[in-house]
């Protein structure tokens, strides 16, 4: 169990508190301006990746008093007990051990006394063997023929890694293989992907933890009778369909061969599991080997996050320059942005990460928490964000703390493509720190002629204040070890948040109550009969559903 703590009970609070009401007048560009050490002081390196934090509104007593935040939060401990499997996910009564996953050290980690890493290395040996197997084309369909297409049928965390990390690593994927996902519970999701492949060459991965959830039964269910129109044998089944789960009964009872399942266990969760057996399409995308890669790219942040002191860690940086701005400058959201085309779904994938993780607002004693909790993490990748959102992050009325992700190589080197899109990398948070002044705004107008009577009305609209604040993470190629460790880092800073605010970051009773909804509306619309069993608008807006639907 975690120790509890109120939030803003801890000193450096309090401390932080006075220290926001001095500093948030001050601005980035002074700041660089008085300290000629701020990129040195303010950068940390993990292997190939390095984290500059200097364009934030910080000062070297700010850093220490959030060092010290997370010190009267007793993150070390929390830290340990992850690690060493102590049930600190307590409202499911579940330890917290996706570390173990990647876990390349072998160490022994212990779940009730009992050592997990045989059984993880068990399924990592099946998830070896079968992606060699179907890679190779030794593995065969029901007609003889080798397999072409995955299909990944799951939702949330048993769909967003695998795809986010699918697309990320593109460049090492195999040509003889294509991987799609079906998530959405929308038929149109299923309808699509069905149109691209063939039944007898596509290998259905029916991805779920609790092999429960309605939208991954639903299109799995589908999936299977669409095989069998075609293949009409049972038997067939066996030779396309595979489970990722961590209920066997549930897996026997759909009709797959308990052969053909890969275990994980309660102690993942759900989306922390892309480094678990709902990684197979990733190894069968990019090549166990890769896959492997990528386990290692994250136990090797896990092993900084353990053993690197506060101030040099890179997770706990990030979280605490979240902190800074969510729990004192009042920020309500944070922007992930990559410069990458290739990680055009990690925002997409954090936004599960942070949000179902620390979206929460009760404290671990489970009373109401009156400060913050987890922000909205939003992103896109660079450039097109700049040509669609940017302009209210520069000139908007609301404070974006942004991280800019960007490899120094790209995978795909094409003419100056990757110069001018790291030009607009580095300009950015360049223009986001120093802004431009009305004197600056009116010369340039100036410059281009304008007359004195169009100048004084244009600067207003010329001007941008600056002093918004940014991380610039910079890594030398997005590999599958460096791709592992940038999601553990990120990984480790939802975890750091959580505890600091004292919440549990490990349950998600937040999606509950809509599914219970779900399944008692469901029933009401199978006929025609008005319903009057709800509030007005939910009976009004069923009615005139059942109404649309037969006009
Ligand atoms: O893998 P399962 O059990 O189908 O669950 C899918 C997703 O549903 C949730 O439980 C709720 O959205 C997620 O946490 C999880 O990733």
């Amino acid at each position: 169990m975690l120790p509890n703590h109120r939030f803003t009970s801890l000193p450096a609070y309090a401390q932080l508190q006075a220290h926001y009401d001095v500093l948030k007048n001050r601005h980035l560009r002074d700041l660089f301006a008085e300290d000629a050490e701020r990129f040195p002081k303010f950068t940390r390196q993990f292997e190939e990746i390095l984290l500059d934090f200097s364009k934030n509104r910080i000062t070297d007593e700010t850093f220490g008093l959030l060092l010290q935040l997370a010190g009267q939060a007793g993150l070390t401990e929390a830290i340990g007990k992850m690690f060493s499997g102590d049930k600190i996910n307590r409202t499911e009564d579940r330890a917290v051990l996706h570390v173990a996953l990647r876990n390349r050290s072998n160490t022994p980690v212990l779940v009730d006394g009992k050592d997990i890493m045989p059984d993880v290395n068990e399924v990592l040996a099946h998830m070896k063997e079968f992606s060699e197997r179907v890679r190779s084309g030794a593995w065969k369909g029901y007609t003889g023929e080798a397999i072409t297409d995955i299909v990944n049928i799951g939702i949330g965390g048993s769909d967003l890694g695998p795809v986010m990390v699918t697309e990320a690593l593109k460049p090492y994927a195999s040509p003889d293989l294509r991987v799609h996902f079906v998530s959405n519970v929308d038929g149109v999701h299923m309808y699509e992907t069905l149109q691209t492949v063939k039944p007898e060459t596509t290998l259905f991965l029916i991805a779920s933890k609790t092999f429960t959830t309605q939208e991954t039964m639903t299109n799995a269910q589908t999936a299977r009778q669409w095989f069998l129109d075609t293949a009409k044998d049972e038997a067939a089944i066996a030779k396309h369909f595979a489970a990722l789960s961590t209920n066997q009964a549930a897996v026997e009872k759909f009709g797959i061969d308990p052969a053909n399942m890969f275990g994980f266990w309660d102690w993942v969760g759900g989306r922390y599991s892309l480094w678990s057996a709902i990684g197979l399409s990733i190894a069968l995308y990019i090549g166990y080997d890769k896959f492997e890669e990528l386990l290692e790219g994250g136990h090797a942040m896990d092993l900084h996050f353990q053993n690197t002191p506060a101030e040099q860690s890179l997770p706990v940086v990030l979280a605490l320059i979240g902190i800074w701005y969510n729990n004192f400058f009042g920020a309500q959201t944070e922007a992930i942005l990559p410069y990458d085309q290739y990680m055009h779904r990690f925002a997409a994938y954090f936004q599960q990460g942070d949000m179902e993780s620390n979206g929460k607002s009760v404290d671990r004693d489970g009373n109401p928490v009156d400060w913050q909790t987890g922000p909205i993490i939003w992103g896109e990748p660079g450039t097109n964000g700049q040509h669609a959102f940017y302009q209210l992050i520069h000139q908007g009325t609301k404070l974006i703390p942004c991280d800019f992700l960007a490899p120094a190589i790209s995978q795909r080197p094409i003419g100056e493509h990757h110069k001018i899109l790291l030009a607009n990398y580095f300009a950015q948070t360049e223009a986001l720190m120093n802004g431009k002044t009305a004197d600056e705004a009116a010369d340039e107008l100036r410059k281009a002629g304008k007359s004195e009577e169009e100048i004084s009305f244009l600067t207003p609209f010329k001007e941008f204040s600056g002093n918004r604040p940014t991380n610039s993470i910079l890594f030398k190629k997005l590999t599958p070890r460096t791709l592992g460790s940038l999601i553990a880092l990120y990984e480790h800073k939802i975890f750091t948040q959580g505890v600091i605010w004292d919440i549990y970051s490990f349950d998600q009773w937040g999606v509950e109550l809509g599914k219970q909804l779900a399944s008692r509306i469901l029933p009401e619309l199978q006929d025609d009969a008005p319903v009057t069993t709800h509030d007005s608008s939910t009976n009004g807006l069923i009615n005139t559903f059942k109404k649309l639907r037969n006009e």
